[in-house]
């Protein structure tokens, strides 16, 4: 993620603020701190000490190794992410298959029931993610991401036998998928323990395997489903998450696990822990995790339906794989450009990039049934596929900008979670108009409307992040004039706060 290239940083950060009992490990110090102030930062009592917790130093005390066996851990994670979003971005390949295999010609509603396979198992990712980090706090990142790896290892093998698309939904739809989402994670989080200073670099090109799997899995899945047919593709596919096991054995934690999670008798983190409501108390948060859902009931679309809309306007042999590879080599230069890009780009205004990204890919969409050539879809997926990494390489850090590094991860968890509906609901809706209307036609307009509106729903931020920001620099401006208070100039200036409209 892809974004979770950021997020392994912000989630290494968080990680550092509980710890093991010092004697367990070097890189911990004993600090003094009030039981009651978990959740503020290291060392931040300086009144009523109680108790002694022991916390994790700061990750200015920990030296990140910045190499060594963090290249083996980075390129396990790199084939991770690649395993996992590369079948995913060419369930569209596997799309026209279960049609052709399980689908009977008079099913009425036989594209929206088979879309539904795909959307489900992308939905179920983002879903689960933020039970994930749950179980990768209290069972560490090897263990939740092997385990994860062999229950998708298991979905996939037992989707390899099924006959019909009753019991795929729950081998491939979320077996598989949720093996996927346990493993998925702790491929990020990993990352923090090895890396800081180059950690952008890493997860650049982490991230690249996703777009590495983009280009060239169509073309093999094509070939093999020519060849042996849907189920031992199934299982060949398998093969890629039994590597991914393999992988997942080389995340040896180097930073501690959170204390709570830790502590005798306590199996889960605190609730707080889990549910931190300090990401709800900043509105410009409130309106991303509601704008970014919204924005992406037709991202999945293309990825599920392009490759049979093809099939239907340019005949069956057409070089459709093309265009997910297409897609796949500019979201992986548009990761890299947008993610330089955005360091340029100040604070919040981050977020007018997305919302160019939402802009440019629901247009995209919508220019697909109009493009009666294939050089013309060939564009459509290259500026797609751009903007398409834009988006993805920009949400960690506006996450930041928004709640700060002590809430990121818990922030970009919920939004994950949020994400899994329009994930799963948009490509069966496109199934369904296809199923009534005879085209895609609609179906590509129709999705090329919700990243509009939610880029439209974006742009409201940076404008109530600035008030924002307005109204604290009058507070402390009056906190440093008392005296005005007294003379109930402070009072006028109160009023006329814009915020107070908000
Ligand atoms: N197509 C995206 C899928 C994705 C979307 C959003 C994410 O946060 C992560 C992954 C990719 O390949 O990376």
């Amino acid at each position: 993620m892809t974004e979770g290239t950021n997020m392994t940083d912000n989630e290494s950060e968080t990680k550092t603020v509980a710890a093991e009992p010092a004697e367990e490990t070097p890189i911990l110090k004993v600090e003094e701190k009030h039981p009651d102030e978990d959740e503020k930062e290291n060392g931040g009592s300086k009144g009523n000490i109680q108790e002694q917790v022991p916390v994790a130093v700061d990750e200015s005390d920990f030296v990140h190794p910045e190499g060594g066996w963090g290249w083996v851990v980075m390129l396990a994670a790199m084939w991770c992410n690649g395993a996992v979003f590369g079948i995913q971005n060419a369930f569209g390949i596997l799309f026209l298959h279960l049609l052709n295999e399980f689908g009977s010609p008079d099913d009425e509603d036989l594209k929206f029931k088979t879309a539904l396979v795909g959307s489900l198992s992308m939905g179920m990712i983002f879903f689960c993610s933020p039970i994930v980090s749950v179980f990768t706090d209290i069972l560490g990142c090897r263990v939740t991401a092997v385990g994860g790896a062999a229950l998708g290892l298991v979905g996939l093998l037992a989707s390899s036998f099924v006959t019909s698309l009753g019991p795929m939904y729950f081998t491939y739809g979320i077996m598989f998928s949720v093996g996927c989402s346990f493993a998925y994670q702790p491929s990020l989080v990993i990352l923090g323990h090895y890396f800081k200073k180059r950690l952008g670099l890493v997860n650049g090109i982490v991230t690249a395997g996703s777009s590495a799997f983009t280009i060239t899995l169509p073309f093999v899945l094509s070939f093999l489903l020519k060849r042996v047919g849907l189920h031992h593709t199934m299982r060949v596919l398998g093969i890629i998450m039994f590597v991914l096991m393999i992988a997942g054995l080389t995340y040896i934690p180097l930073l501690p696990k959170p204390a709570n999670s830790n502590q005798p008798g306590r199996r889960c983190p605190p609730m707080k822990q889990v549910f931190n409501v300090n990401i709800w108390k900043s509105l410009g948060y409130r309106i991303w995790a509601f704008g970014i859902p919204a924005a992406l009931y037709g991202y999945f679309v293309p990825y599920v339906h392009l490759m049979k809309h093809v099939e239907e306007r340019f005949g069956k042999d057409s070089n459709k794989e093309v265009l997910l590879m297409c897609i796949g080599v500019t979201s992986g230069v548009g990761r890299l450009i947008f993610g330089r890009v955005a360091d340029y780009v100040q604070g919040v205004k981050k977020v007018y990039l997305q919302v160019s990204s939402f802009v440019v890919i629901g247009l995209m969409s919508m220019m697909i049934p109009l493009c009666n050539v294939f050089g013309g879809l060939i564009a459509v997926c290259l500026l797609m596929g751009l903007f398409d990494g834009c988006f993805i390489c920009i949400m960690a850090p506006i996450a930041f900008e928004l709640v700060g590094s002590q809430n990121v991860s818990q922030a970009i968890g919920f939004l994950l979670g949020m994400m899994s509906v329009p994930m799963t609901v948009g490509p069966p809706i496109a199934g369904f108009l296809r199923d009534r209307l005879g085209s895609y036609d609609v179906a590509f307009y129709l999705a090329g409307i919700p990243p509009i509106i939610g880029g439209a729903v974006l742009c409201l931020i940076p404008w109530v992040e600035a008030r924002r920001v307005q109204r604290e620099e009058k507070e402390a401006a009056m906190q440093q004039m008392p005296e005005l208070d007294t003379r109930g100039g402070a009072g006028r200036v109160k009023t006329a706060d814009p915020d107070s409209v908000i």
